[in-house]
C-alpha cells in the first residue's frame, strides 16, 4: 500500500530530526543521485553515467538544495552537470558542494556578498532563460525539477522558474526531450491537494523524500508525477496523519471474500441488481456478469415490468386471496431478464425489489431516471439503502440519492454526473454551478464534497479513480489502461463493487470505512482486468468481466492472508 502523508504532516516528523542534526538533506540527495544514475544507465546508448549531460533546476529553497547536492555526487561520477539557480537565492550548502564538484552554475543570484554565474536572461528582468541555458537544455540528457518542493502553495510557478520549465524540450514532433526527474513533487503542483495551476514540468520519475505527498497521487497533479518512487530519510510518521492512500495487488487478499470448506452461497453474499432495462439490456448483462465473475456466491436479478405486468400480477394476487391460495405461480422471465440469463445462467430472477432476500444491491447502472418502472425499483433500492443494507448505486441511480445515506453505500459517479449531482444541491465555484472541468480540475474536492453532503462513500470514476469514505478516508487507484475509458467499463465497476459490498456485508455494516476499501480494490481489480484482458490494446467492457476469475486468482495468490471466512451452512 501506498501512503501520502500531507506536507505538514512530513514538516513536522522532520523538525526533531532537523533539530538534532540528522543529515536529512545528504540522505535526500544521495538516494536522488541513485536513483539519476540508474535512469542514465537506463536510457542512455552509452549506459553510463559518466559524460551524461543532467541539467539541475534548483529553486532558493531546500528543494533546490536537494538537487544542488544530488547534482555534485552526479559531477563527481563524471556527469556534465549544469545547475540553472532560478531563485533569488541559493541554498548556500547546495551550491557549495555544486561548485567544489565541478558543477557548471548559470545564475544570477547573490549568496552572501558575492554573485556567482552567467546572467540567465538576456532582459535585466531575468526571467527569461538565456542561451546558455537553453543550450544546456537543449542537450540535456536528464533534468532534475527542483524548482520547489512542499515549499510551493500550489498558486502556480512565478518568474524565471516558470520560464525554466516553459524551456525543457517537450519531444513533440518526434524531437528530443530528456528525462525529468521531479525532486520530491512536481515543481508547483499543488503538493497536498493535487490541482494544478500554470505549467508544470511533466516528470518521468519522481523521487519523494520521508513519504510520498497527497499530489502525488490525486489528480491531475498525479498525472504529472510519473513513477512515484518514494524515499526513507527516517521520518517517523503519524500513524493516524495518512491523507490519501493506494491500495497495490499484495493489499486485495485481505479485503477479498474467500469462501471457506463450508461456506453456501447464500451465506457467501447474494447480491440483488437493478441494472439495465429492456431496452437497454446491456448494463444488466455486464453488472450481473461481472458480480458472477469476481465471485459473489449469488446474484438475484430484479426484472423489469410494465403497467400491463404489474397490472395481471395484482388481479392475481385478487384471485388467489379470493380462493385463498397464497402461492404464486412463477412468473415467466421477462425479455431483459431472458437477456441476462442467455449470458448468466446461474442468476435468480426476482419479480420486484423485496422478493427473496439480499446482503446488498447494485442499482442505478443503464436505467433511465425517467423510466417510471425501472425508477422505483431503483427507488425501492435507494430506501433499503436508507435502511442499512450496502449498496453500490450508479448512474441512473445517483438522480435519487439525498442527504443522510451512511458510508455502506457506494455512489459510482463519473465526473459529468458528479457535477450534475452537486450542482442539482446549489453547489457552486467562481459563481457558476459546479460543471465537469471544475469536478475534473479538483476531483478530490468535489468527492470529498459530495461524501459530506450525502453521506456516503463515493467513488468518482476516471483515469485515477478516487473514493471517499468515511471520514474523509481518501483512496486513489490508477490501475487501469486508457482504453479502459469505454462503454459499459462503469456496469462491471458496479458488478464488482456488489459482489465486494455482498461478500463482506456483515463486515460494512460493522464498520462503513470497510467500504471504501472495499471500492478501492474493486478499482484495482477492474484495472487490472482490462490489462489482462487485452494487453495494450482496445478492450471491451465484457471482456473485461470475463478477466476477473484470471486476476482474482493472481491477486489472492500473492502475499497477504487471504479472508477466509468458514460461513455456517
Ligand atoms: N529541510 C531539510 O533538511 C530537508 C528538506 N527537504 C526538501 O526540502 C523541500 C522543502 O524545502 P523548503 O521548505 O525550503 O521549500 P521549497 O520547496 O524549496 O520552496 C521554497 C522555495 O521555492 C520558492 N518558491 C515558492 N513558491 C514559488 C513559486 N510559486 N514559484 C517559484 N518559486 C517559488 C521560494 O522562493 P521565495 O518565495 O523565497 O522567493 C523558495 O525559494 C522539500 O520539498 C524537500 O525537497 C528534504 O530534502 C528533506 C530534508
Ligand atoms: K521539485
Amino acid at each position: 500500500m501506498l501512503r501520502a502523508w500531507s506536507s505538514a504532516d512530513v514538516r513536522a516528523a522532520e523538525a526533531p530530526l532537523l533539530a538534532a542534526g540528522e543529515p536529512l538533506m545528504d540522505r535526500a540527495a544521495f538516494a536522488l543521485h541513485v536513483e539519476v544514475v540508474r535512469l542514465l544507465r537506463a536510457h542512455r546508448r552509452e549506459r553510463r553515467v559518466h559524460g551524461a549531460r543532467v541539467v539541475v533546476l534548483a529553486g532558493g529553497g531546500a528543494n533546490g538544495g536537494d538537487a544542488l547536492h544530488a547534482g555534485a555526487l552526479l559531477a563527481r561520477r563524471g556527469a556534465a552537470v549544469t545547475a540553472v539557480l532560478a531563485g533569488e537565492r541559493a541554498h548556500a550548502g547546495g551550491l557549495a558542494a555544486a561548485r567544489a564538484a565541478g558543477v557548471r552554475v548559470l545564475g544570477d543570484v547573490a549568496v552572501g556578498d558575492a554573485v556567482v554565474g552567467d546572467a540567465v536572461g538576456p532582459d535585466d528582468e531575468g526571467d527569461e532563460p538565456g542561451p546558455l541555458v537553453c543550450d544546456a537544455l537543449a542537450g540535456a540528457d536528464l533534468v532534475l525539477d527542483g524548482l520547489v518542493g512542499i515549499g510551493s502553495d500550489g498558486s502556480g510557478l512565478r518568474g524565471l522558474a516558470r520560464a525554466l520549465v516553459a524551456a525543457v524540450p517537450t519531444g513533440t514532433g518526434g524531437g528530443h526531450r530528456p528525462v525529468v526527474v521531479a525532486v520530491d513533487v512536481p515543481s508547483g503542483s499543488g503538493v497536498d491537494d493535487g490541482r494544478v495551476a500554470g505549467d508544470v514540468l511533466r516528470a518521468d520519475v519522481t523521487v519523494t523524500f520521508g513519504a510520498p505527498k497527497p499530489g502525488l497521487l490525486l489528480p491531475p497533479a498525479s498525472g504529472l508525477a510519473g513513477q512515484v518512487v518514494p524515499v526513507d530519510i527516517g521520518l517517523t510518521l503519524p500513524a493516524g496523519g495518512v491523507a490519501v492512500g493506494r491500495l497495490e495487488g499484495a493489499d486485495v487478499a485481505a479485503l477479498w471474500p474467500v469462501p471457506g470448506a463450508t461456506s453456501q452461497k447464500y451465506a457467501r453474499g447474494v447480491l440483488g441488481v437493478v441494472c439495465g432495462t429492456t431496452r437497454y439490456p446491456g448494463a444488466g448483462v455486464l453488472a450481473t456478469s461481472a458480480a458472477v465473475l469476481a465471485g459473489v456466491g449469488m446474484v438475484r436479478f430484479v426484472d423489469e415490468r410494465d403497467e400491463r405486468d404489474e397490472r395481471d400480477e395484482r388481479d392475481e394476487r385478487d384471485e388467489r386471496d379470493e380462493r385463498e391460495d397464497p402461492a404464486a405461480p412463477p412468473r415467466p422471465a421477462g425479455p431483459l431478464a431472458t437477456a441476462v440469463l442467455a449470458a448468466r445462467p446461474e442468476v435468480v430472477v426476482a419479480g420486484a425489489v423485496g422478493d427473496g432476500r439480499v446482503q446488498a444491491w447494485a442499482a442505478g447502472s443503464g436505467v433511465d431516471p425517467a423510466d417510471p418502472a425501472r425508477r422505483r425499483d431503483v427507488a425501492a433500492v435507494v430506501a433499503a439503502a436508507r435502511d442499512g443494507v450496502p449498496a453500490v448505486l450508479d448512474a441512473g441511480a445517483l438522480d435519487l440519492v439525498t442527504e443522510g445515506l451512511g458510508a455502506h453505500v457506494v455512489l459510482t459517479p463519473h465526473a459529468g454526473e458528479l457535477a450534475r449531482w452537486l450542482a442539482d444541491r446549489g453547489e457552486r465555484v467562481g459563481g457558476v454551478p459546479v460543471d465537469r472541468d471544475a469536478v475534473e480540475a479538483e476531483p478530490w474536492r468535489w468527492a470529498r464534497r459530495a461524501h459530506d453532503l450525502s453521506g456516503a462513500t463515493v467513488l468518482l470514476k476516471g483515469a485515477t479513480t478516487l473514493v471517499v469514505g468515511a471520514g474523509g478516508s481518501t483512496w486513489s487507484q490508477a490501475d487501469g489502461p486508457a482504453w479502459l475509458a469505454t462503454a459499459g467499463s462503469g456496469d462491471v465497476l458496479a458488478g464488482v463493487v456488489g459482489a465486494l459490498l455482498a461478500g463482506r456485508a456483515e463486515d460494512v455494516v460493522a464498520d462503513p470505512a470497510l467500504a471504501a476499501r472495499l471500492a478501492a480494490a474493486a478499482a484495482l481489480v477492474h484495472g487490472r482486468a482490462a490489462h489482462h484482458a487485452t494487453p495494450g490494446g482496445p478492450v471491451s467492457a465484457l471482456a473485461v468481466a470475463h478477466a476477473l476469475p484470471a486476476v482474482v486468482a493472481d491477486l489472492l495468490a500473492q502475499d497477504g492472508a487471504p479472508a477466509v471466512r468458514d460461513c455456517p451452512a
